[in-house]
């Protein structure tokens, strides 16, 4: 089986070349893949599928749309809606090994279409879709409880504005939640305004724990910080934001209708999954 490595941000990923669909993905195999001890290490596969081969009918529905389908796993096995960064690294790869051409064009994924802009190098940009605004959360870091906006970007997020710098937060264990408020689990965020229109930002993701940059996160926590700014109802906020993760810096723009995510994705290296690995126990 070939991968390929690649980052956003150092959000990493294990890249799966399966155009035509023939891939028996187990959520076994991807946390094994992921392991960084074991395996190759990574926060999540990305399965590069054509969405008419995507063996998924809701996907399937959207090969009209997008000919490639992000099948996005978790690094521990478990599958989510929408990967932000993965979208993103996602599109560098098809226009590297050419699959597709630069440009701006449609991906399919579990949260539905994403519209891509991707040269023959450098950032690559994605709209993200507007944020959904679901209310107000909570999540407790050892015992102490953080008051959050609950924004789906897809996929379910708490963003968390603190006001002490996020170095010093312990997220070495997970979160707690409301399963609840959030019964298919959360992405929990923690932010802090350092400038204007500028924040920091750590996240603790679903199914694969404290990762170095997350991107539906980082629309959520500027889609949080702009709140004040967004006239109550159903507007939804302007402006560019800046957001430094601990893998580096993305930019989230927000046009009154959509949101913009862009930021680097890198291709780091590629080879062959032993087939004697894969098949052990
Ligand atoms: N890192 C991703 C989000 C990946 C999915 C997330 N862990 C979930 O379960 O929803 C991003 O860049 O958006």
């Amino acid at each position: 089986m070939r991968f390929i490595k690649g980052h956003g941000t150092e959000n990493d990923f294990v890249i799966l070349p399966d155009s035509d669909g023939g891939l028996e993905l187990t959520p076994g195999i991807v946390a094994r893949l992921c392991d960084r001890r074991a395996g190759i290490g990574a926060d999540g596969v990305l399965r590069v599928v054509r969405t008419k081969a995507a063996g998924d009918p809701a996907a399937e529905a959207l090969a009209g749309d997008a000919e490639w389908f992000l099948d996005y796993w978790n690094a521990d096995g478990g599958i989510a809606e929408m990967c932000g960064n993965g979208v993103r690294v996602f599109a560098r790869y098809l226009v590297d090994a050419g699959l597709a051409a630069p440009g701006e064009w449609n991906l399919a994924t579990r949260a539905g279409l994403r519209r891509v802009t991707v040269g023959v190098s450098g950032d690559v940009s994605v709209d993200m879709g507007p944020p959904v605004y679901q209310g107000a959360g909570e999540a407790a870091v050892g015992g102490r409880p953080y008051a959050g906006e609950r924004v789906s970007m897809g996929n379910p997020h708490l963003a968390c504005r603190i006001d002490e710098p996020v170095a010093t937060l312990d997220l070495t264990r997970a979160p707690d939640f409301d399963s609840e408020a959030f019964p298919e689990g959360v992405n929990v965020e923690f932010f802090r305004p350092v400038g204007d229109n500028h924040l920091e930002m750590r996240v603790y993701e679903r199914g694969s724990g404290e990762t170095r940059s997350c991107g539906t996160g980082t629309v959520a926590v500027a889609a949080a910080a702009a709140l004040g700014s967004a006239q109550a109802g159903d507007r939804l906020p302007q402006g560019e934001w800046t957001v430094d993760v601990l893998g580096g810096r993305l930019t989230v723009t927000f046009d009154g209708q959509t949101s913009h995510l862009k930021g680097p994705a890198v291709l780091v290296a590629e080879g062959e999954i032993r087939r004697d690995w894969l098949t052990a126990s």
